[in-house]
């Protein structure tokens, strides 16, 4: 290792960590990544991911790699404790107003498989497997972090004036900033069971949640050849108690239907507890909390992979816009204040979908029956379980709202193509002006020497429609696709634009599906 102090030390190469490792190598920052294990975590976890995060995978460009190991999923259904539909939520499997499908399904070593290939293309990244963080101490404006190499039990010591913490559940960052976990009072003991058949078990091809009191259950297929079961466990049983096929046939029956034992291969079968849970600080001075470390979600709605992304998407332009100068470092307070009442919705909305499915004994089979043909006008539920979008964002420095209802600012602009090009594509990781207005030569080279690209909403285009919708002409979008400000002129949004030039390292340049070439 030659460069001491690191500009960024990461702790955790799961998903979280890589992504946010590419994203500053995509903006040239040199950063450590430091890793427990030498290679992906090779267990089942993750199954889906949506489509706000797919734009996420275009821009690390993987998206291709990604497409050859998911599998689109046709929405949500939940049923009752005979298999009877309640209510069914669709997805378009085709290409939503963010570029793709709603819903993907996928197994997540596969998918670490590719983001760690992928990083290897990103030369101020250094990942270093094998190596333990036991500790860490501020020293001034850096921080050392302690770590121990597991194979000679050698301890090293690295300064780096940013840390991120994206160790997971039982983040050792977490503890060493003082930050706890609060309850967000959901927990249940499950049975999470992968298997590999080739045979067809002919369902519908979607998330199926059983609702009941007793054995709630999820199923859903998550590859050409690999299923998900999971199963709420009663009071008296563990893991131990379904080893094999045999012993699981009960509980899968109803999916698995007159396929043979014998064509079944269990992958593995494993007992989770499902938490709601979120960190009451995520950060302290430069250290900064990501992922499993800041917040852990039941899988209900199959938002836990996605909301470490979400983290890192947004954190990592600005971590490199303040390195690099550019950006003010109050651009990091907005960290936390923007992703934290974003992953509790999420949460709360994981939790009432689990109780729902198992909450009330039998008495709640019949208000479910009543109900669940409802939900779509329940408004917390309208967005994410009925239309398949996430909430905006809270108001910050880089989130402007005015006072009034329905806006664009906070929410996520979206990825229409442009002349063969999606619109991530085109802008790459810096902010976009999206005008319906002509702007003079003058105000597009102040803009652009500001580091901004400036796409021209044509009428009647999909962003022109996008702008009208809430009665604006103009929008800043900023690198990590969230509108900051839209509002009815050039000059105001010129007045609100920050400068965010990251030396010469704009991202990798990225064909139409947003991979770099
Ligand atoms: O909202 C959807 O379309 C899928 C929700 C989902 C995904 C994965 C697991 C799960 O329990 C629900």
């Amino acid at each position: 290792m030659t460069t001491n102090p690191f500009p960024v030390a990461i702790v955790g190469a799961g998903p979280t960590g890589v992504t946010a490792a590419t994203l500053l190598g995509q903006y040239g920052i040199e950063c450590l990544l430091l890793d427990r294990w030498t290679d992906v975590y090779p267990q089942p976890r993750a199954v889906h991911l949506d489509d706000e995060i797919c734009r996420i995978l275009a821009r690390l460009g993987v998206y291709e790699d990604f497409v050859a190991i998911s599998r689109p999923a046709n929405g949500l259904r939940l049923l009752d404790s005979h298999m009877r539909l309640l209510a069914e939520f669709r997805r378009d499997t085709a290409c939503s107003e963010h570029g793709y499908a709603k819903a993907n399904m996928f197994d997540q070593p596969d998918l670490e498989a590719v983001l760690r290939s992928n990083l290897g293309r990103y030369r101020s990244v250094t990942l270093r497997g094998n190596s333990e963080v036991v500790g860490m101490a501020r020293n001034g404006d850096l921080t050392t972090v302690v770590f121990a190499d597991r194979a000679t039990g050698e301890q090293h010591r690295v300064t780096a004036r940013y840390v991120l913490g994206c160790d997971g559940a039982n983040s050792v960052v977490r503890a060493a900033i003082g930050s706890t976990m609060r309850d967000l009072k959901f927990e249940q003991r499950w049975l999470v069971v992968d298997i590999a058949t080739v045979a067809e078990l002919n369902q519908w091809e979607g998330v199926h949640q059983v609702c009941d009191p007793i054995r709630a259950a999820t199923y859903m297929r998550i590859g050409a050849t690999r299923y998900r079961w999971e199963f709420r466990l009663l009071p008296h049983e563990s893991a131990a108690d379904y080893s094999d096929i045999a012993a699981l046939q009960p509980l899968i029956a109803p999916w698995t239907g007159r396929v043979l034992a014998d064509q079944l291969t269990l992958i593995r079968v494993a007992e989770y507890t499902f938490r709601a849970q979120l960190a009451d600080q995520w950060r302290s001075d430069n250290i900064f909390l990501l992922g499993d470390a800041a917040h852990l979600t039941p899988p209900f709605i199959g938002q836990g992979m996605g909301a470490g992304l979400r983290d890192a998407m947004n954190l990592s332009w600005k971590l490199a816009g303040v390195l690099a100068g550019t950006l003010p470092a109050s651009a990091l307070d907005t960290y936390e204040t923007e992703r934290k009442p974003h992953a509790r919705t999420m949460i709360l909305l994981a939790r009432t979908i689990g109780t729902a499915m198992t909450a009330g004994g039998r008495p709640g089979e019949v208000l479910r029956r009543a109900i669940a043909p409802r939900l779509r006008h329940v408004p917390g539920l309208k967005s994410k379980i009925v239309d398949g979008a996430t909430p905006a964002l809270s108001h910050t420095d880089l989130v402007l709202k005015p006072y009034l209802p329905l806006q664009l600012a906070g929410t996520l602009c979206p990825n229409p193509e442009l002349d063969g090009r999606r619109f991530d594509a085109v802008v790459r990781g810096r902010f976009a002006v999206v005008t319906a207005q002509r702007p003079s030569d003058a105000q597009r080279r102040d803009l652009e020497q500001r580091g901004a690209v400036v796409v021209t909403a044509g009428r009647g285009s999909d962003l022109d429609t996008w702008l009208q919708s809430r009665r604006a002409t103009v929008a800043i979008v900023r690198p990590d696709h969230t509108v900051m400000w839209a509002g009815r002129d050039l000059h105001t949004l010129s007045a609100r634009l920050p400068t965010f030039v990251v030396g010469d390292h704009a991202p990798t340049p990225t064909n139409a599906q947003g991979r770099p070439q």
